[in-house]
């Protein structure tokens, strides 16, 4: 069967509409109000994307909402435009009407509540009433155009035998749409598709009009929802980017849509929605509005495609699908990207010093570094980029005559600072335990005391590579010895310890000068 339509002409079996609310339904998240430039950016963004229909608004709402429903209309094309209006308000038709009547193609959307505790508490109006009123509204919007939606409010709780009444009195007045809210996110998926395989059951002329869902997420299940709806029959769908709206928000769009392009085999339908662009209006709305998607929302969350575990990053680096079921490309992402931490292992940690220019370690090398890495990543919530060339840095120069091993140091207010060193000298273990005046005094006097030498501090300086209390200092040390001058550096969480591989850095490189001048002259 497919349905002929004012806006859409004939419209294919498997053809699903894009109805997309994030300004009017998603505009009713506390606090994300936007102004009418905001309001035109987004649905500039958003006909670009492809999707079908825009509710720019509620224009009796304000002469503010009213301004940026009759701009978008005036502008925007490619879009169906539609204006959201109370099927029993006094002027709220009207007033829509006139928002959109500059649109290539106007849609007024008119709805009123149709369940039991809507219409006796909310309404205190009898159901007689609201059936009269359902044909009174869809009449007076088919009016003004030839595209009318009508919505039953709480339709998820509504008597089935009186949701028949108002759907089948709604297409008679002349509505080619009829939206069947979840208005409270209650109802399951089997709810959803019972109620829809009802409608097309038992109302009269149900198969003449486009069937809509239009799911809230209290639950968590207004995708699914969304979903089961359209395997009963449905053929638009109302969604907001981000799946912002009231309360929980309604279903998110660009999950919508990536699970019909993903799982085409099972949901054979198909849209106009250009998903290249979905992380680009994802991010538009969050700057907007101020505010962020979490980490982990599915698509556009920044961890959508991000791999920290070493055994999935390993898996990616052979093969992506092992962990990923649609390209990061194919929704606006430039790639996946494997997050180095606690969980990462050597395939990941192996690639990134390939990516950083360290494609060189032998395995010994690498494996030193990893081991370090993995002890930093311990201590430490993110492992920057800079963390990482700083510690391999360190452990390029630690293959040197003079080699860390260990530090302990002891120190307080009540004490001289003890610290005990253990140095590799030219392969040979050597310990030390010595004091000085504060814990990085103490730990170079032991330097002095395993490795005499004859050079002279210059300068200490120590800086965080990174943000955060957890963040590595790192350190430069710089010695002179007969008029020559080297500097070195260290880099660790801990700053005592980042200063003695400064040091042992700094005399390094002077032994390889003395060894450049005098060959014999390497031990102290
Ligand atoms: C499920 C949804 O998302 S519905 C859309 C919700 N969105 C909004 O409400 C945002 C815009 N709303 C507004 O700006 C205002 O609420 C307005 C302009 C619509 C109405 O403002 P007010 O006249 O001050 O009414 P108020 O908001 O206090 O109460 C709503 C009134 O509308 C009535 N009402 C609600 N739905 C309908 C309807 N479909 N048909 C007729 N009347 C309705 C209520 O019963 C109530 O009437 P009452 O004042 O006689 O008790
Ligand atoms: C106005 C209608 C469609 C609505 O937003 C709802 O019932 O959730
Ligand atoms: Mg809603």
């Amino acid at each position: 069967m497919s349905i002929d339509h004012p806006s859409f002409g004939r419209i294919a079996d498997d053809r699903v509409i894009l109805f997309d609310t994030t300004l009017r339904d998603g505009e009713q998240s506390p606090g994300f109000s936007m102004n009418l430039t905001e309001k035109l950016r987004m649905a500039e963004a958003l006909a670009e994307l492809g999707v079908d229909v825009i509710e720019a608004g509620f224009p009796v709402a304000s002469q503010g909402d009213f301004d940026s429903v009759q701009e978008i209309a005036r502008v925007v094309r490619g879009p169906v435009i539609c204006g959201l209006a109370r099927t029993g308000g006094r002027d709220d038709i009207a007033r829509a009407a006139e928002a959109v009547r500059t649109a290539a193609r106007p849609r007024i959307h008119n709805f009123i509540s149709t369940s039991p505790l809507h219409m006796k508490y909310k309404l205190r109006m009898e159901p007689e009433t609201v059936l009269e009123l359902v044909t009174r509204g869809n009449v007076a919007a088919r009016n003004h155009t030839d595209d009318v939606e009508w919505s039953a409010e709480d339709g998820s709780r509504t008597e089935p035998d009186f949701l028949c009444r108002c759907v089948e009195a709604a297409i008679v007045a002349g509505a080619t749409t009829i939206n069947i809210p979840d208005t409270v996110g209650y109802a399951t998926p089997e709810d959803m598709a019972a109620i829809f395989t009802m409608l097309r059951e038992r109302v009269p002329g149900a198969d003449t009009v486009i069937l809509s869902a239009h799911n809230h997420n209290d639950l968590g299940l207004a995708v699914a929802n969304t979903i089961a709806s359209l395997k009963a029959g449905v053929r638009q769908i109302e969604c907001t980017i981000n799946g912002i709206g009231e309360r929980a928000g309604n279903a998110a769009l660009e999950e919508i849509v990536m699970a019909l392009r993903t799982r085409q085999d099972a949901l054979p339908y198909s849209n106009n929605i250009k998903t290249p662009n979905l992380l680009r209006v994802s991010r538009m709305l969050a700057t907007i509005t101020g505010f962020d998607v979490q980490p982990n929302k599915a698509i556009v969350g920044r961890n959508a495609f991000a791999h920290e575990s070493g055994i999935h990053q390993d898996g990616m680096l052979k093969n992506a699908a092992t962990y990923e079921i649609m390209t990061p490309e194919s929704v606006g992402w430039t790639k996946s990207s494997l997050i180095l931490g606690k969980h990462s292992g050597r395939a990941a940690f192996r690639d990134k010093l390939a990516a950083l220019g360290y494609g060189e370690l032998g395995d010994n090398q690498l494996n030193d570094a990893f081991a370090r890495f993995k002890s930093l990543a311990d201590h430490k919530k993110t492992v920057y980029d800079e963390d990482i060339v700083a510690l391999v840095d360190d452990e390029v120069r630690d293959h040197a005559h003079l080699r860390f091993v260990s530090l302990e140091l002891y120190s307080g207010s009540k004490r001289p600072a003890r610290a005990e060193l253990e140095l590799e000298i030219e392969g040979r273990r050597q310990s030390v335990s010595t004091s000085g005046n504060g814990p990085v005094d103490a730990a170079f006097n032991a330097i002095r005391e395993l490795f005499p030498h004859e050079a002279t501090l210059i300068l200490y300086s120590v800086g965080a590579i990174t943000e955060g209390s957890d963040a590595q200092a790192r350190t430069t040390v710089r010695l002179e010895e007969h008029g020559k001058m080297v500097d070195g550096q260290g880099a660790d969480a801990d700053t005592v310890v980042s200063a003695t591989r400064a040091y042992l850095h700094a005399l390094n490189k002077l032994l390889v000068k003395r060894a450049r001048h005098e060959p014999e002259a390497i031990s102290a």
